[in-house]
């Protein structure tokens, strides 16, 4: 667990990668930081179809020729079926850490598997999508339901930015919508914690939200195939996953924006990417604040990142679906979104921030 506290919130147990690896070429360090933390045998590199190639095999072959027993798995769907396959796997070959190569989903299979056999794991993205990378957090889709479940933090965080700025620029452009969501995320658990009282860090809040303002200054300067920007994206996504980390819950990351993310996932034929999806409802849940929208639109729109329904790929309808659904993501997440939205007014917030047309 990230942070515990007690009855009187006097205890704490903040959990934290130890090692975090970010530049060029830093996927050539892998045997350096499992040497430094003494992971020297019986490695599993769990990874994707596509990043196999990109750098799966690459951190196979540095453990092997650093004299370890290395297997290598394909892991792309983040269900639970996939995870016990994968557990199984671990166990039949004696694993004693997990490597998680590869994008979001891979990552989230690793991090789940490793943390039930309660062995570490590495977090080594071939993407900067979101700040899953980083998190405490593992997403497991059940049908079109997500579950977000609590799991160990990585031991470490390899961030290669070579390699990531080679990845589809739509995907960094995904990794600032999920950081920039961290406004309306604050937003909503400052809203919660005045009026139902809920468990509030101003540290994990004020890192948070300062995060996402560093990002939203620097939104002209994001720009595809340059490592600088790549540089700052991950670093963004560090300092999102410490606060959460210090929060000990997703609350300073996501918010009723994200519950419009995952709404989208359950009724949206083809959803877009996360971070895609938390940036269109980080104008939208911003709009409902009555703060700036226009303001995010902008730096989105500066990315690079969808701001409409069009550029999502998703049809009007289910936008209008989706905010209706949001409340009911997570009912015990008091938001903005309160008892919910009535289709009408779904649909004025959806023209006046011309997410739809
Ligand atoms: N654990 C957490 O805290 C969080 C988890 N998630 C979960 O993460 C998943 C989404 O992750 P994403 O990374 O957005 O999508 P994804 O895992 O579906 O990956 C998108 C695509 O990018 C490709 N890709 C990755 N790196 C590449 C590279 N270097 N070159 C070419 N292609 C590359 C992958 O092969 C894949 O086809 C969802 O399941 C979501 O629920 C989302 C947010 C937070
Ligand atoms: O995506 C996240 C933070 O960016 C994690 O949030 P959830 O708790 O909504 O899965
Ligand atoms: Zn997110």
């Amino acid at each position: 667990m990230d942070v515990t506290h007690d009855m009187n919130g006097q205890k704490k147990w903040m959990q934290l990668p130890r090692n975090v690896v970010i530049g060029n070429g830093v996927i050539n360090e892998v045997r350096d930081v499992c040497t430094d933390l003494k992971l020297i045998d019986n490695a599993l590199v769990v990874t994707g179809k596509s990043t196999k190639g990109i750098a799966g095999e690459i951190v196979q072959d540095s453990l092997q020729d650093a004299g370890q027993n290395v297997e290598l798995v394909i892991s792309e769907s983040a269900s639970m079926k996939e995870v016990e396959r994968i557990r199984k796997h671990a166990i039949e070959s004696g694993t004693r850490y997990f490597l998680g190569v590869g994008s979001g989903k891979t990552i989230d299979v690793a991090k789940l598997a490793a943390t039930e056999l309660e062995v570490p794991f590495i977090s080594v993205p071939t993407a900067a999508s979101h700040d899953g990378i980083v998190s405490s957090r593992a997403s497991i889709k059940d049908g079109r339901t997500t579950t977000s479940i609590q799991a160990n933090a990585p031991m470490a965080v390899i961030a290669d930015t070579e390699i990531i700025a080679n990845a589809p620029y739509r995907l960094l452009a995904a990794g600032c919508g999920d950081i920039i969501s961290n406004c309306t995320a604050v937003l909503d658990w400052q809203l919660a914690s005045r009026l139902q009282n809920v468990q509030f860090s101003e540290y994990a809040a004020a890192l948070a939200s300062m995060t996402a303002q560093i990002l939203i200054d620097s939104a002209d300067s994001i720009k595809p195939e340059l490592e600088s920007s790549v540089r700052m994206v991950v670093k963004a996504l560090v300092s999102s996953g410490v606060a959460m980390s210090i929060a000990g819950s997703s609350r300073p990351a996501s918010g009723s924006e994200h519950m419009f993310s995952h709404a989208l996932d359950r009724v949206a034929d083809e959803p877009a990417l996360h971070g895609e999806q938390c940036g269109v409802g980080t104008i939208l849940m911003m709009y409902l604040h009555g703060g700036d929208w226009k303001r995010i639109s902008d730096a989105l729109k500066l990315i690079g990142a969808p701001t409409t329904a069009k550029e999502l790929g998703i049809e009007d309808k289910y936008i209008l679906e989706a905010l209706v659904l949001s409340h009911t993501i997570r009912p015990e997440r008091y938001t903005i979104l309160g008892t919910g939205l009535t289709p009408d007014a779904a649909e004025i917030v959806a023209r006046k921030t011309k997410v739809i047309s």
